[in-house]
């Protein structure tokens, strides 16, 4: 318990607390409670938590089309609604899936790094580090079940989980692709590719920008199951029955050991991380890469 508390992030109230006001500025409700449990189903314009057949698991269904991109609105709505979890002694463990077809998270939402001004770039960073940050440490046993592509910030989100169920499909790819943006991973993203599936397979990852396909995804460790699309979620709540059989206070305590350096490592230097963010991002060339990139996005369809 007291190392639980220690490990609690800094300025997380803060960040909810602005997003709060940001909803309420933007004059729509933030949550609305629904069916005859309504106190443990609630749902936000982003994100939508449904508990588990059994009651302690919660599945969270990330639902901003058309591609889940981690915009700044949804990070907020989705950092509320894991704290609602997290302090709801009812619930043990999360399912994070996609409610959006053949996508789990088209990762950073490229629309809030482009164009934009200082000011936000920093303001956006500190909710994505803060998103990582709640993760990783989560006390509560988190299970992906990723249902469709998985790049860049998508990829990095499901790292975080305890177990990550793939799809058998072509469009579910997974992995860190920043290079072929023309950007970089942070030490951070990087940091939890590595512990995850080593160090020389994540310098190839990282270096060549690899979208794994299901079957290497799962032959170099990146996700621990892959499984035809319409058993992912049984799969992952069969999965998170098993992690659950384990005591709680045992397996928290061994996930913190596990985590903890790597998260302090951001935790320690996080203004500086948001200020190299700012100027990277800012760099005429980074910005320029990014309106390629967008830009492409935008002719695949055409
Ligand atoms: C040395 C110091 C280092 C300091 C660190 C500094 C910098 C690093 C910073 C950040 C790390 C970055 C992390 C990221 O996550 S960047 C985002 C990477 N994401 C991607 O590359 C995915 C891009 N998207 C796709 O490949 C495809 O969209 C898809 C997910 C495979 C889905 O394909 P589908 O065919 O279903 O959809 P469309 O491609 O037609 O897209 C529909 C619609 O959505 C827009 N869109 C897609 N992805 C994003 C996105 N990430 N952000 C914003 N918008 C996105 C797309 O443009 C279409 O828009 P339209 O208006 O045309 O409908």
């Amino acid at each position: 318990m007291a190392l639980a508390v220690r490990m609690r992030v800094p300025c997380r109230a803060l960040l909810c607390a602005g997003a709060q006001l940001r909803g309420a500025a933007l004059g729509r409700p933030e949550w609305a409670a629904g069916g005859g449990d309504g106190a443990r189903r609630f749902a936000s314009l982003r994100v939508l938590v449904e508990p588990g057949a059994e009651g302690r698991v919660a599945v969270m269904k990330l639902k901003n089309p058309p591609v889940n991109s981690l915009s700044l609105d949804f990070l907020t709505e989705f950092l509320i609604s894991l704290e609602k979890l997290e302090n709801d002694k009812a619930f043990r463990g999360v399912v994070i899936t996609s409610d959006c077809p053949n996508v789990f998270s088209a990762g950073l939402d490229l629309r809030e790094m482009y164009g934009r001004n200082p000011g936000h770039y920093a303001e956006y960073w500190k909710a994505v580090q803060e998103l990582w940050l709640r993760l990783y440490l989560s006390n509560l046993v988190l299970v992906a079940a990723i249902n469709g592509s998985c790049p860049a910030g998508g990829c990095l989100m499901a790292l975080t989980s305890d177990v990550r169920i793939l799809s058998d499909s072509p469009k579910s790819v997974i992995g860190l692709n920043e290079t072929l943006l023309g950007i970089v991973a942070p030490f951070w993203f990087k940091d939890t590719l590595v512990n995850t599936i080593g160090h020389r397979a994540s310098e190839r990852a990282l270096q060549l920008g690899l979208l794994f396909p299901p079957a290497e995804a799962l032959q170099v460790g990146l996700v621990d199951h892959v499984v035809p699309e319409d058993q992912v979620q049984s799969m992952a709540l069969s999965v998170m029955a098993h992690w659950l059989a384990i005591p709680d206070h045992a397996r928290q305590l061994t996930k913190a050991m596990m985590r903890k350096a790597t998260a302090d490592r951001l935790i320690k230097q996080r203004e500086a991380d948001i200020q190299n963010f700012v100027s990277f991002i800012s760099r005429d060339s980074i910005q320029k890469s990014l309106q390629i990139y967008l830009e492409k996005l935008k002719q695949k369809k055409g």
